[in-house]
């Protein structure tokens, strides 16, 4: 596969006795939407967190961009963490509930070394106006969104650190149907403007076949079975 982003070999992730992922393999290319599927309990959101190196594998190997990140210290991922940014399930939990939204944009700006106070307010503007938000909405709390206005602030949030992968863990799955589709939309639309890759968890069988490019199958820990909900090249048609 031409341009691979992220390469997973062999992930175990184990809670005391229990083994949670077992032997997980897959590669994502830039660009791509590689969804996990399968029901409660099969290992997906273990292997996202193993890929994000919050939890650490117990064996098995992630190389982001080439680069081996299971072998690295917290102080060197520090520096590889931006480009590749998280977005949950629980959108009021990835915001700060005391900071005003475009603090919470900025923030990855300024710990990266990257705000310049002259130009730092317009970049924020921006990336609220590229997740279709009001850039007057940066006055507002957490709690003053709605739960889409508010994932959509999570998602301006991480793409403030300019990654070239997203983990998207449930992302739509806490939003009222009728708005689920506006922020896959925008999902789809940075995906094709940025060139972003996704590792984009769900356990809902619709909205995989809808979003997803490929669908690796799970289950009790385990790739079971890997899909395609439409030709690679039905993009083109
Ligand atoms: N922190 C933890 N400590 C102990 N066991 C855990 C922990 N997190 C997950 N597990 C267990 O590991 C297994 C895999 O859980 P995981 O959350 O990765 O699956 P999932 O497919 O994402 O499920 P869900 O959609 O319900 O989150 C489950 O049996 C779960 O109970």
């Amino acid at each position: 596969m031409s341009d691979v982003l992220l390469d997973v070999r062999g992930l175990v992730v184990r809670y005391g006795k229990a083994t949670a992922v077992d032997g997980v393999s897959f590669t994502l290319a830039a660009g791509e939407v590689l969804a996990l599927n399968g029901p409660s309990g099969c290992g997906k959101s273990s292997t996202a967190l193993a890929v994000l190196q919050l939890r650490r594998p117990d064996r098995g190997e992630v190389r982001f961009e080439g680069r081996r990140l299971t072998g690295l210290t917290e102080r060197e991922l520090r520096r590889v963490r931006p480009r590749l940014q998280p977005v949950f399930q629980d959108p009021y939990g990835s915001l700060s509930p005391r900071h005003r939204v475009r603090d919470a944009v900025a923030e990855p700006l300024k710990a990266q070394g990257r705000w310049d106070p002259s130009e730092g307010p317009a970049r924020v503007a921006e990336l609220l106006d590229r997740v279709g938000l009001d850039p007057s909405y940066g006055d507002r709390l957490p709690h003053e969104l709605s739960g889409g206005q508010c994932q959509r602030a999570g998602i301006a949030r991480a793409l403030a650190s300019d990654p070239r992968l997203l983990v998207l863990d449930e992302p739509v799955s806490s939003l009222d149907p009728s708005i689920r589709a506006g922020v896959l939309n925008l999902l789809a639309d940075l995906r094709d403007d940025l060139g972003l890759g996704y590792l984009f968890i769900c356990h809902d069988r619709a909205v995989v076949r809808h979003f997803a490019d490929r669908v690796i199958e799970m289950r009790d820990g385990r790739v079971t079975s890997e899909w395609s909900p439409r030709p690679p090249d039905a993009a083109l048609r």
